[in-house]
């Protein structure tokens, strides 16, 4: 499967293009429209989120409900689009609108897409580069992942996910919950922290940092459970599944790192307290005793749970403004702004499950077939059977 996605943050809709799904997966505009919602929620978020309301229309490759296997498009509108009409339309400038372009764009912001894409692209309003980079594109990232979501979902293949830290205050989640449970615990909070204590916490961080016009990062946790043995491969680099999920989550604006089970600690660990010793029974086949590498071994899933975090940045839009160059008259100056989020890091941890349920649907497609949703889930269940036999 594959995908691609069009739109500007304040263009009329955001698009996306999804090739390589196969027939006969039940699909409803409402599968969509509840992970676009959870994506928009969050403690944090800025005054546009109050604005928008996505909504995903299906315009081809799904009838009666059930896909066809041929291309679905998806569409979701900006609202905002109305008060943008006169800036961001395709057609040629009028004369006045020329004169009273206000909203050119010469002062790029730091840690933004702005300059680099002004340089790259030579748009002197670099307004022509911020409307594609803004985190606005993940909504249509998120109506693939939905898609991808449904039919893991259908194969038996859960995928769910948390806030694991805020401002460096850390959820004190040590596993053992079901993924139901985790997704369910973690909606009730409004940072997604599965720890009531923490989250409380970090919502005051989030205040605070509000307040002194600065903004946090953090870091998401996506769990994917009952995997089969061998998703990916250890045969060439760009096989690797937990190379393409590392590459997914980076992609996500503003990610900044990856680590799979313990991550980074192994580095100060020894090989006894990193590896998971394999063990093997006759209703669960091989499994491994502890899961500290984080369901991968050699680029392939070992059958137990994908647990993968990714780190965010804090905000880079600020109140409080950060020093910069005006473009046209090279002057310095101070960053002003009109809103922006100050923590996303809850509406990224739904990003983050979607982008991942992709490629994890996208390496079940490779292993078990690409056509008809039975013919591969009778190959997986045989796939599932050998492996415990092996
Ligand atoms: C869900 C989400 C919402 C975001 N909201 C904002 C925002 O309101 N203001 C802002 O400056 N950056 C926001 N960002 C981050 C920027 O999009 C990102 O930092 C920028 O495009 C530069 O990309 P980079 O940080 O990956 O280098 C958001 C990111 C995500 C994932
Ligand atoms: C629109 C979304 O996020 C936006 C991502 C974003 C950025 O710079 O990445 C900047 C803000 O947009 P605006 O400047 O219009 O307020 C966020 O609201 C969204 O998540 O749907």
């Amino acid at each position: 499967m594959r995908y691609l996605t069009a739109g500007e943050s304040h263009g009329p809709q955001l698009t996306t293009i999804l090739e390589g799904l196969p027939s006969g997966l039940e699909l409803l505009a409402e599968d969509i429209n509840t992970e676009l919602a959870r994506r928009q929620l969050g403690y944090g978020r800025g005054r546009r989120m109050q604005i928008e309301k996505d909504q995903v229309q299906i315009l081809s490759g799904v009838r009666h409900a059930k896909s066809t296997g041929a291309p679905i498009a998806l569409v979701v509108e900006n609202k905002d689009w109305t008060h943008w009409k006169n800036y961001m339309g395709a057609e040629p400038l009028t004369k006045e609108q020329e004169d009273n372009m206000k909203r050119q764009i010469s002062r790029p912001r730091p840690g933004h897409a702005d300059l680099n894409g002004a340089i790259k692209y030579g748009h002197r309003d670099m307004r022509n580069v911020l409307e594609r980079s803004s985190a606005r594109e993940t909504t249509v990232r998120v109506a693939a992942g939905a898609v991808a979501k449904k039919l893991l979902k259908t194969l038996g293949i859960q995928v769910a996910g948390h806030v694991r830290m805020i401002g460096g205050i850390e959820s004190s989640y040590e596993g053992g919950m079901s993924l139901e449970e985790m997704q369910r615990v973690s909606e009730e909070s409004p940072v997604r922290s599965l720890d009531e204590e923490a989250g409380k916490k970090m919502m005051t961080a989030i205040d605070d940092a509000k307040s002194n016009g600065d903004s946090i990062g953090g870091i998401v946790e996506v769990v994917v459970e009952g995997l089969p043995v061998g998703l990916g491969s250890h045969v060439h680099y760009d096989r690797k599944l937990d190379s393409k999920i590392a590459g997914a989550i980076m992609s996500i604006n503003a990610f900044k790192g990856v680590e799979f089970g313990i991550g980074f600690e192994a580095a100060e660990k020894p090989g006894s307290e990193v590896h998971d010793e394999i063990q093997w029974s006759e209703e669960e086949g091989y499994t491994r005793k502890t899961n500290r590498l984080g369901g991968f071994e050699g680029g392939m899933t070992t059958g137990m749970p994908i647990v993968v975090k990714g780190v965010m940045k804090p905000i880079p839009t600020l109140y409080k403004p950060l020093q910069s160059v005006d473009i046209d008259t090279k002057e310095p100056f101070s960053a002003s702004i009109e809103r922006s989020d100050s923590c996303a890091v809850p509406a990224a941890s739904v990003v983050a499950e979607n982008v991942v349920a992709w490629e994890v649907a996208c390496s079940i497609l490779d292993k078990f077939g690409h056509d008809r949703i039975e013919e591969i889930s009778a190959a997986l269940n045989q796939h599932r059977k050998y492996s415990r036999e092996f």
